[in-house]
C-alpha cells in the first residue's frame, strides 16, 4: 500500500473520532522549532580551544564533529534537508565568527555573526541567541553573580552585546529573535549566603536590560537550573529567583525540561506559566537520571510537552531544543530530535482535545482513562510519513541513508 493510500484509511479513521488530519498538518507546518546548533561540535564553538565549562557535559568521541563554520553550516543544511517544514537556528555567542580579528566577548558587535545572518537569509530561517557564559576563564568562579566587580562588569557588556546582536538578527531576518540568558553560577558545597550571589545576578540583569533596545524584536528570557557538575548545593539563578525576575520585568521564563527534579513535570508547568505570561519559551531535552542532554525521542516526557503546547496555544511556546550527544553521529542526533519533537507535536495534534476535555469536566474519567489509552495506537505514523512525503522530506527511517552517506563521503574525512 502507498503512503497516500495508507494516509487515506487514517484519515477516515481520525474522522470519525472528530479529529481533522489535513488540518492538523497544516497547522504543524507552521510551528518552527529552534535548532540549537551546538549538537553539531558538542557546545565547542569558533573561540580557541572548544573546553567546555559551566557544569555541562557532552561525552563520546564521535568522528566528524564540525571544526569551523563552514563545516557546520554545512552539517546543519544536511540536518534541515531531512526535517520537514522551516525552522529556525539557535546560535551561542561562542560562535561568532572573527574575519578581522578576535575579540573578547564583552567587544562582541553584530559584525561578527554577519555570516550566519546571510547563511539564515538565504534560507529563510529565523535565528535566536544565548549569550555565552561558560567555557571562557572569567567564568571559572561565577559570571553575572561574581563578587569581582571586574569580573561582573565583563559578563554585564557581554550581555549588553548579545542583546543589540538579537537586535541586528530581528531587523536583518524580519523576525523577532528570542535571547536566552542562562549563567552557571553556583557552590559545589553549602553556601553560607545564598542572597548575595542573587542580589548580583539581579543587579546584573537589570543592567543588561537597561540598555535600549526593541522590546518586540529581541525576546529575551531567562532560564534557571536545578543544578550542575560542580555546583551540585547551589544554583544562583534558580527556578523561583527567575520566574519572579521574568514576572517582575515582562520577560520570558525558559523552561528547560532537564532544569528540575526528575520527578517533576515542565509539561504540567507550560499552562501556569501561560495563566500569568503572554509567552512561556522552552528547551526539549532528554534528562536520564540528571540533566544529561540526551537527543529528545518521542517518549511520554516529550508528548506530554507536546500536548500542552497544543491545547494552550502553540503561537504562546517558543519552542527550541537543547541537547548534545557526542557518542553518535552529530547530524543524526539533530534529525531524530527535531522529527521526534515534531512526531510529538503531530501527536498532539491528532488528539480529540476538545472530547478529551470534556470527558474530565464531566467527570467521566473511566471513559477518559479508556479512550486516551486506545488513541494511543492510532496511526499516526501513517500521517507522519504522508506529512514527510507532502514536505519533500524523506519518510520512516529512509532518511538515515542520506546521513550515512554524508558521513562516509563528508565527515570521515575531518
Ligand atoms: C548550551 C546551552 O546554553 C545550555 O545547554 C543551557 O541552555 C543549559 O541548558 C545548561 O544546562
Ligand atoms: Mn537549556
Amino acid at each position: 500500500m502507498s503512503t497516500v493510500q495508507r494516509y487515506e484509511l487514517a484519515r477516515e479513521m481520525y474522522k470519525k473520532i472528530g479529529v481533522d488530519t489535513d488540518a492538523a498538518m497544516e497547522i504543524l507546518k507552521t510551528i518552527p522549532i529552534s535548532m540549537h546548533c551546538w549538537q553539531g561540535d558538542d557546545v565547542a564553538g569558533f573561540e580557541g580551544d572548544g573546553q567546555l565549562s559551566g557544569g555541562i557535559q557532552t561525552t563520546g568521541n564521535y568522528p566528524g564533529k564540525a571544526r569551523n563554520p563552514e563545516e557546520l553550516m554545512a552539517d546543519i543544511d544536511k540536518a534541515l534537508s531531512l526535517v520537514p517544514g522551516v525552522h529556525r537556528i539557535n546560535l551561542h555567542a561562542n560562535y561568532a565568527i572573527f574575519e578581522d580579528g578576535f575579540v573578547d566577548r564583552d567587544q562582541l558587535e553584530p559584525k561578527h555573526f554577519k555570516k550566519w545572518v546571510k547563511f539564515a537569509k538565504e534560507r529563510g530561517l529565523g535565528l535566536d541567541f544565548n549569550p555565552t557564559y561558560f567555557s571562557h576563564p572569567k567564568a571559572s568562579n561565577a559570571s553575572l553573580s561574581s563578587e569581582d566587580e571586574e569580573i561582573r562588569t565583563f559578563w554585564i557588556n557581554h550581555g549588553k552585546a548579545c542583546i543589540r546582536i538579537a537586535e541586528y538578527f530581528a531587523t536583518e531576518l524580519n523576525s523577532p529573535c528570542n535571547v536566552n540568558i542562562w549563567i552557571p553560577d553556583g557552590f559545589k558545597d553549602i553556601p553560607a549566603d545564598r542572597m548575595a550571589p542573587r542580589r548580583r545576578l539581579k543587579d546584573s540583569l537589570d543592567q543588561i536590560l537597561s540598555i535600549d533596545y526593541d522590546k518586540k524584536k529581541v525576546l529575551v528570557a531567562v532560564e534557571s537550573k536545578v543544578f550542575g557538575i560542580g555546583v551540585e548545593s547551589y544554583t544562583v539563578g534558580s527556578h523561583e529567583f527567575y520566574m519572579n525576575y521574568a514576572a517582575k520585568n515582562d520577560l520570558l521564563c525558559l523552561l528547560d525540561n532537564g532544569h528540575y527534579h526528575p520527578t517533576e513535570s515542565v509539561a504540567d508547568k507550560i499552562p501556569s506559566m501561560l495563566l500569568f505570561f503572554d509567552k512561556v519559551a522552552l528547551h526539549v531535552t532528554r534528562c536520564v537520571r540528571w540533566d544529561s542532554d540526551h537527543v529528545v525521542l518521542f517518549d511520554d516526557e516529550t508528548k506530554e510537552i507536546a500536548k500542552e503546547i497544543i491545547r494552550n496555544g502553540h503561537e504562546r511556546v517558543i519552542l527550541a531544543l537543547d541537547f548534545f550527544d557526542a557518542s553518535i553521529n552529530r547530524i543524526s542526533a539533530w534529525v531524530v530530535g527535531m522529527r521526534n519533537m515534531q512526531k510529538a507535536l503531530l501527536n498532539a495534534l491528532l488528539l480529540p482535545n476538545e472530547k478529551l476535555a470534556k470527558l474530565q469536566e464531566n467527570r467521566e474519567l473511566t471513559e477518559l482513562m479508556m479512550l486516551q489509552e486506545e488513541l494511543k495506537l492510532y496511526p499516526v505514523g501513517d500521517v507522519w510519513n504522508y506529512f514527510c512525503e507532502m514536505n519533500e522530506v524523506p519518510q520512516k527511517e529512509d532518511w538515515f541513508e542520506e546521513v550515512r552517506k554524508y558521513e562516509s563521503e563528508v565527515l570521515s574525512k575531518r
